[in-house]
């Protein structure tokens, strides 16, 4: 074997760099075009998550649209296979239904509450358990931290409400020395916002007592069936809870006179009216169960609900006059810092105001000031408020036709 001369030796050293750049270069290139693949992987795959995210949100649309009230409320009886149930209504019959793909499958067994879509009766939403779901159809507090004093413009209406609501709570016995029976409920009506609610409230303060509330419209629109059942429940708690205040907003959603020829949603509300003038019926007056009802729509009541024994006082609640504006003024601004605000001026400019608008003058004003970077309220402050609410209160009224009419 020759040794390599020299100039050999470089040459083949040369040949070697070649070799060794070449397979740098061809896995650079190689690299390179990985990277383009990926890039392109991951375009394509950016442009599939595309089309699934509109996908998920028609089909999130299609849900929510088979989640629209009034559902009908039922419990699961029996499953047939992986896709269809055997579901008692709460209105009464049962049906053979098939399960929304929406919903896992494995959740629904026997006994499980679920809502039906009124059209195609399939079950589109799965109820928390009986308890936990009438929680979240009332609002229920222990004692309210409403007080008297907290209610502008409304003294003749607080003094009619203690007498009617307060007195048989607190001394039932003169109602018993005297010889009456004290009023089992009152009817409180006026536009929104006056402070029926605040009234009920506070009486519910006064005389320690839980506070129960109910919506009628809530009661029949939201779970078809159920109104019924509800109202017999809410009076069960208030027995167990007394005393206690019930209070039933938009009684008229219940109430309202009834129509010759019932369709399914009329006697949806006439199931639920029965049951609420049957519990009214068989409940003692010198109990210490009291209801208090309010509405915007005294005219389309049925006059079943205001017979004695009933709702057997009826209190109006109207729009505050000039002084009523000033009280409220005077409540909603107690702890705002004020600088150089005449309130009689501000009622001047808030004429036609109830009580819940004046609340919101008072907060938008204090917002114009932070806005402002300011730690005081000026009556420039007021006044913009009164006009950007007013304004936009007209403009509501332009497009519905409002309750608040009635009243002039
Ligand atoms: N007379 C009032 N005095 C002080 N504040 C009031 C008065 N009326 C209404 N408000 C304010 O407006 C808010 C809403 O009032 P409230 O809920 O009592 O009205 P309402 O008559 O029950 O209305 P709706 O008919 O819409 O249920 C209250 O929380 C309160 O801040």
């Amino acid at each position: 074997m020759t040794t390599p001369t020299y100039d050999e030796d470089i040459g083949n050293k040369n040949i070697d760099t070649d070799i060794a750049e070449f397979k740098e270069k061809a896995k650079i290139a190689e690299l390179e075009s990985t990277i383009l693949r990926m890039d392109l992987e991951k375009r394509g795959l950016l442009k599939a998550n595309e089309e699934l995210n509109k996908e998920v949100e028609v089909l999130r649309r299609e849900l929510e649209k088979l989640r629209v009230p009034p559902l009908i409320i039922g419990t699961v009886t029996d499953k047939v296979g992986k896709e269809k149930a055997v579901v008692k209504s709460s209105t009464g019959p049962s049906f053979l239904v098939s399960i929304s793909k929406f919903i896992d499958s494995n959740e629904i067994v026997p006994g499980t509450r679920i809502c039906l879509n009124q059209q195609t009766l399939s079950v589109v939403e799965i109820l928390p358990n009986e308890k936990d779901y009438r929680a979240l159809a009332m609002e229920i507090e222990e004692k309210p931290d409403i007080t008297f004093d907290k209610i502008g413009g409304l003294d003749k209406q607080i003094k009619e409400v203690k007498e009617v609501v307060e007195l048989p709570l607190t001394h039932p016995e003169l109602f018993e020395k005297v010889g009456i029976e004290p009023p089992k409920g009152v009817l409180l009506y006026g536009p929104p916002g006056t402070g029926k609610t605040l009234l009920a409230k506070a009486v519910a303060n006064e005389t320690n007592a839980s506070f129960i509330k109910l919506v009628g419209s809530e009661l029949v629109k939201k779970f078809i069936g159920e109104g019924a059942k509800l109202v017999k429940d809410v009076f069960k708690l208030a027995r167990e809870n007394a005393p206690t205040i019930i209070f039933i907003d938009e009684i008229d959603a219940v109430a309202s006179k009834r129509t010759e020829s019932l369709t399914g949603g009329d006697r949806e509300v006439q199931r639920t009216l029965m049951q609420l003038l049957a519990e009214m019926d068989g409940f003692e007056s010198k109990g210490d169960v009291k209801i208090i009802g309010a509405t915007n729509r005294p005219d389309i009541l049925d006059t079943a609900i205001l017979r004695p024994g009933r709702f057997d006082r009826i209190i109006e609640v109207p729009a505050p006059t000039a002084d009523g504006i000033v009280d409220i003024l005077k409540i909603h601004t107690k702890n705002m810092n004020l600088k150089g605000v005449d309130l009689e001026k501000v009622a001047e400019h808030a004429e036609g105001c109830v009580g819940a608008d004046l609340k919101a003058v008072c907060t938008e004003a204090g917002m114009l000031a932070i806005r402002d970077r300011r730690e005081f309220v000026t009556m420039d402050d007021f006044l913009s408020a009164i006009e950007k609410l007013t304004g936009e209160k007209e403009e509501e009224y332009a497009f519905k036709e409002h309750p608040a009419v009635m009243y002039g």
